[in-house]
Protein backbone atom coordinates (compact mmCIF):
# COMPACT_ATOMS: atom_id res chain seq x y z
CA UNK A 1 0.00 0.00 0.00
CA UNK A 2 0.77 3.57 -0.47
CA UNK A 3 0.73 5.38 2.91
CA UNK A 4 0.70 9.26 3.66
CA UNK A 5 2.24 10.29 6.44
CA UNK A 6 1.42 13.26 8.13
CA UNK A 7 3.42 14.85 11.18
CA UNK A 8 4.48 18.34 12.22
CA UNK A 9 6.65 20.60 10.22
CA UNK A 10 5.52 24.62 10.46
CA UNK A 11 3.92 23.34 14.38
CA UNK A 12 7.19 22.23 15.75
CA UNK A 13 10.26 19.32 14.78
CA UNK A 14 10.26 17.95 18.32
CA UNK A 15 8.76 14.56 17.26
CA UNK A 16 11.50 14.29 14.31
CA UNK A 17 12.74 10.92 15.36
CA UNK A 18 9.08 9.60 16.23
CA UNK A 19 8.26 10.59 12.62
CA UNK A 20 11.16 8.61 10.91
CA UNK A 21 10.46 5.59 13.30
CA UNK A 22 6.87 5.80 11.67
CA UNK A 23 9.01 5.73 8.44
CA UNK A 24 10.76 2.25 9.63
CA UNK A 25 7.47 0.48 10.51
CA UNK A 26 5.67 1.34 7.48
CA UNK A 27 8.61 -0.16 5.45
CA UNK A 28 9.19 -2.89 7.71
CA UNK A 29 5.43 -3.78 6.99
CA UNK A 30 5.94 -4.01 2.89
CA UNK A 31 4.00 -0.40 2.58
CA UNK A 32 5.96 2.82 0.71
CA UNK A 33 5.34 6.07 2.39
CA UNK A 34 4.20 8.69 -0.18
CA UNK A 35 5.37 11.37 2.07
CA UNK A 36 9.00 10.93 3.70
CA UNK A 37 9.40 14.04 3.28
CA UNK A 38 8.00 14.74 6.04
CA UNK A 39 10.45 12.70 8.13
CA UNK A 40 13.55 14.33 6.34
CA UNK A 41 15.30 16.54 8.98
CA UNK A 42 16.18 18.81 5.88
CA UNK A 43 12.77 19.30 4.66
CA UNK A 44 12.54 22.88 5.62
CA UNK A 45 15.96 23.73 3.40
CA UNK A 46 15.20 21.14 0.48
CA UNK A 47 11.45 22.86 -0.49
CA UNK A 48 13.00 26.31 0.23
CA UNK A 49 12.89 26.41 -3.42
CA UNK A 50 9.13 25.87 -3.45
CA UNK A 51 6.29 28.23 -3.55
CA UNK A 52 3.71 27.51 -0.76
CA UNK A 53 1.17 26.35 -3.65
CA UNK A 54 3.83 23.98 -5.09
CA UNK A 55 4.07 22.54 -1.40
CA UNK A 56 0.23 22.43 -0.95
CA UNK A 57 -0.08 20.99 -4.66
CA UNK A 58 2.51 18.10 -4.33
CA UNK A 59 1.11 16.88 -0.71
CA UNK A 60 -2.45 16.94 -2.13
CA UNK A 61 -1.96 15.30 -5.02
CA UNK A 62 0.24 12.63 -3.49
CA UNK A 63 -2.28 11.83 -0.91
CA UNK A 64 -4.90 11.66 -3.75
CA UNK A 65 -3.07 8.18 -4.39
CA UNK A 66 -2.42 6.91 -0.67
CA UNK A 67 -4.75 3.96 0.44
CA UNK A 68 -4.13 5.30 3.98
CA UNK A 69 -3.04 8.06 6.10
CA UNK A 70 -0.87 7.50 9.24
CA UNK A 71 -0.48 10.79 11.24
CA UNK A 72 1.21 11.96 13.98
CA UNK A 73 -1.18 14.35 16.50
CA UNK A 74 0.63 15.15 19.69
CA UNK A 75 1.87 18.42 18.68
CA UNK A 76 -0.59 20.84 16.95
CA UNK A 77 -0.37 21.64 13.76
CA UNK A 78 -2.49 23.34 11.36
CA UNK A 79 -1.25 21.14 8.01
CA UNK A 80 -1.60 17.50 10.19
CA UNK A 81 -4.97 18.55 10.55
CA UNK A 82 -5.72 19.78 7.04
CA UNK A 83 -4.06 16.61 6.05
CA UNK A 84 -6.35 14.79 8.23
CA UNK A 85 -9.87 16.27 7.62
CA UNK A 86 -8.55 15.93 3.02
CA UNK A 87 -8.07 12.60 3.50
CA UNK A 88 -11.24 11.78 5.46
CA UNK A 89 -12.84 13.66 2.58
CA UNK A 90 -11.66 11.49 -0.11
CA UNK A 91 -12.78 8.51 1.52
CA UNK A 92 -9.11 7.71 2.82
CA UNK A 93 -8.56 6.02 6.56
CA UNK A 94 -6.22 8.09 8.84
CA UNK A 95 -5.36 6.06 11.63
CA UNK A 96 -4.09 9.06 14.14
CA UNK A 97 -1.51 8.12 16.70
CA UNK A 98 -0.59 10.51 19.85
CA UNK A 99 1.62 10.08 23.11
CA UNK A 100 -0.65 9.73 25.90
CA UNK A 101 -1.18 12.73 27.67
CA UNK A 102 -0.49 15.45 24.29
CA UNK A 103 -3.38 18.21 24.24
CA UNK A 104 -5.31 16.59 21.16
CA UNK A 105 -7.86 18.85 19.26
CA UNK A 106 -11.31 17.90 19.77
CA UNK A 107 -11.78 18.25 16.00
CA UNK A 108 -10.28 14.70 16.31
CA UNK A 109 -10.93 13.22 19.47
CA UNK A 110 -14.35 13.72 19.13
CA UNK A 111 -14.76 13.16 15.74
CA UNK A 112 -17.46 10.00 14.79
CA UNK A 113 -16.30 9.56 11.33
CA UNK A 114 -15.77 5.70 10.65
CA UNK A 115 -13.11 6.11 8.77
CA UNK A 116 -11.06 7.56 11.37
CA UNK A 117 -9.09 5.75 14.19
CA UNK A 118 -7.90 7.43 17.77
CA UNK A 119 -4.80 5.50 19.27
CA UNK A 120 -3.03 6.57 21.80
CA UNK A 121 0.53 5.27 22.61
CA UNK A 122 2.61 5.72 26.27
CA UNK A 123 6.07 4.89 24.49
CA UNK A 124 7.67 4.99 21.33
CA UNK A 125 8.41 0.90 21.35
CA UNK A 126 4.00 1.05 21.47
CA UNK A 127 3.72 2.67 18.50
CA UNK A 128 4.92 -0.64 16.35
CA UNK A 129 2.17 -2.92 17.13
CA UNK A 130 -1.02 0.01 16.82
CA UNK A 131 0.88 0.93 13.53
CA UNK A 132 1.47 -2.37 12.39
CA UNK A 133 -2.88 -3.43 13.63
CA UNK A 134 -4.24 -0.66 11.47
CA UNK A 135 -1.99 -1.20 8.50
CA UNK A 136 -3.10 -4.62 8.46
CA UNK A 137 -6.40 -3.64 8.83
CA UNK A 138 -6.77 -1.48 5.82
CA UNK A 139 -4.96 -4.00 3.81
CA UNK A 140 -7.72 -6.63 4.86
CA UNK A 141 -5.14 -8.69 6.11
CA UNK A 142 -6.69 -9.32 9.45
CA UNK A 143 -9.80 -10.27 8.03
CA UNK A 144 -11.24 -14.10 8.66
CA UNK A 145 -10.55 -16.01 5.66
O1 LIG B 1 6.97 22.56 3.95
C1 LIG B 1 5.98 21.84 4.17
N1 LIG B 1 5.87 20.65 3.51
C2 LIG B 1 4.83 19.80 3.74
O2 LIG B 1 4.77 18.74 3.12
N2 LIG B 1 3.85 20.14 4.68
C3 LIG B 1 2.75 19.19 4.99
C4 LIG B 1 3.24 17.82 5.40
C5 LIG B 1 2.97 17.72 6.89
O3 LIG B 1 2.25 16.49 7.16
C6 LIG B 1 2.12 18.92 7.24
C7 LIG B 1 2.76 19.78 8.30
O4 LIG B 1 2.02 20.96 8.47
P1 LIG B 1 2.60 22.20 9.35
O5 LIG B 1 3.76 22.76 8.62
O6 LIG B 1 1.42 23.15 9.45
O7 LIG B 1 3.00 21.64 10.69
O8 LIG B 1 1.96 19.68 6.04
C8 LIG B 1 3.92 21.32 5.33
C9 LIG B 1 4.97 22.19 5.10
C10 LIG B 1 5.09 23.48 5.83
O9 LIG B 1 3.84 23.96 6.30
Amino acid sequence: MKVFLSGSIRGGRQNLPIYQQMVQIIENEGHDVASLHVADPHVEENEAGMSESEIFERDMHLLDGCDCMVAEVSLASTGVGYEVCSALNLGIPVQCVYREGSTVSAMLLGNTNHLILLDAYREEKDLEALIRSFLDFVSGEDQVE
